[in-house]
């Protein structure tokens, strides 16, 4: 099954749009756990544990591991989301962008060293620098296109005086994942959340493309604005999908023994306001 098969299948069978960011930081862990970073996969799993008939996809941000030397923890919460939630991918926020030799070697690491269906990657250095990553057959890609944060503006939303029209840096990414850029039909793009007027100009130039959205929850984007934006269907069907994500507001909902049971709710929450927003 490709990385889009499963993000479609999980979207279908959780009724969810909704992706699980696992962003761990130890010092905001609850009481048992609090600054043990051996801890990191305990409170992850926990988080996957309760979350996983509620979400589309995981998404571990791989600088919260290895941040703490526990890039092995990471492999074995991927293994675990794989074997305890295995119609849920994993999408690996790495960022990653290098050149093609490299980004050979940040390929092998994201897909076969952690397991991971898909990764987030930088197109600042062009499709050089993303192809290796098109080789591993069915895996999934997101490029950063319109980024959540303010500073998104500072390059993203520059115009390419060069090119026909004259397009913003963000709107050519657009382009290029929906086309030419896109061999195995396995791209998708980053869009923020706090941002839905380019949510909304990035689905009218990538109509197909999956849209991973970071931003509700704690950087207060809008969750139906997000949904009204970036989802495209036909009748039940969904021709342009998006996956939500919330990392801080889900993990971090209860600073008590009871974070997990307050996470699911967190995420039930969230869950809904997406789901009730396909409708409007
Ligand atoms: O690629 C990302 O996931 C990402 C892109 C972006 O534009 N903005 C953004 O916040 N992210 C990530 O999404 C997560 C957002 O976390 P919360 O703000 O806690 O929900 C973090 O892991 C960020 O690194």
């Amino acid at each position: 099954m490709t990385f889009i098969d499963q993000l479609q299948a999980a979207t279908r069978a959780n009724t969810s749009l909704l992706c699980v960011g696992l962003d761990p930081d130890p010092a905001k862990f609850p009481g048992r756990f609090r600054n043990d970073a051996s801890r990191i996969h305990d409170f992850c799993a926990a988080i996957v544990d309760a979350t996983a008939d509620l979400a589309c996809a995981f998404k571990p941000q791989i600088a919260y591991f290895a941040a703490h030397r526990a890039e092995d923890q990471l492999e074995r919460l991927i293994a675990h989301i794989h074997r305890s939630a295995p119609q849920v991918p994993v999408i690996l926020d790495a960022k990653r962008g290098d050149i093609g030799s490299t980004a050979e070697q940040y390929a092998i690491e994201a897909f076969e060293r952690y397991g991971a269906d898909a990764v987030t990657l930088s197109p600042f250095m062009g499709f050089d620098s993303v192809q290796p990553y098109l080789k591993h057959h069915g895996k999934g890609a997101f490029l950063l296109c319109r980024t959540s944060n303010p500073g998104g503006d500072d390059l993203q939303a520059q115009r390419l005086a060069s090119i026909d029209g004259q397009p913003l840096v963000y709107e050519h990414v657009a382009r290029l994942a929906q086309g030419p850029w896109n061999l195995n039909g396995q791209l998708g793009l980053v869009v923020g959340a706090t941002y839905p007027n380019e949510i909304e100009r990035v689905r009218a130039l990538a109509p197909t493309l999956p849209l991973l959205i970071p931003g509700v929850g704690a950087q207060g984007g809008d969750a139906a604005a997000t949904v009204r934006a970036g989802l495209r269907m036909q009748g039940d069907t969904i021709t342009g999908p998006v996956v939500v994500n919330s990392s801080r507001a889900i993990l971090y909902a209860s600073a008590g023994d009871d974070f997990a049971a307050a996470a699911r709710a967190a995420a039930e929450r969230t869950r809904a306001e997406l789901h009730a927003a396909r409708s409007l």
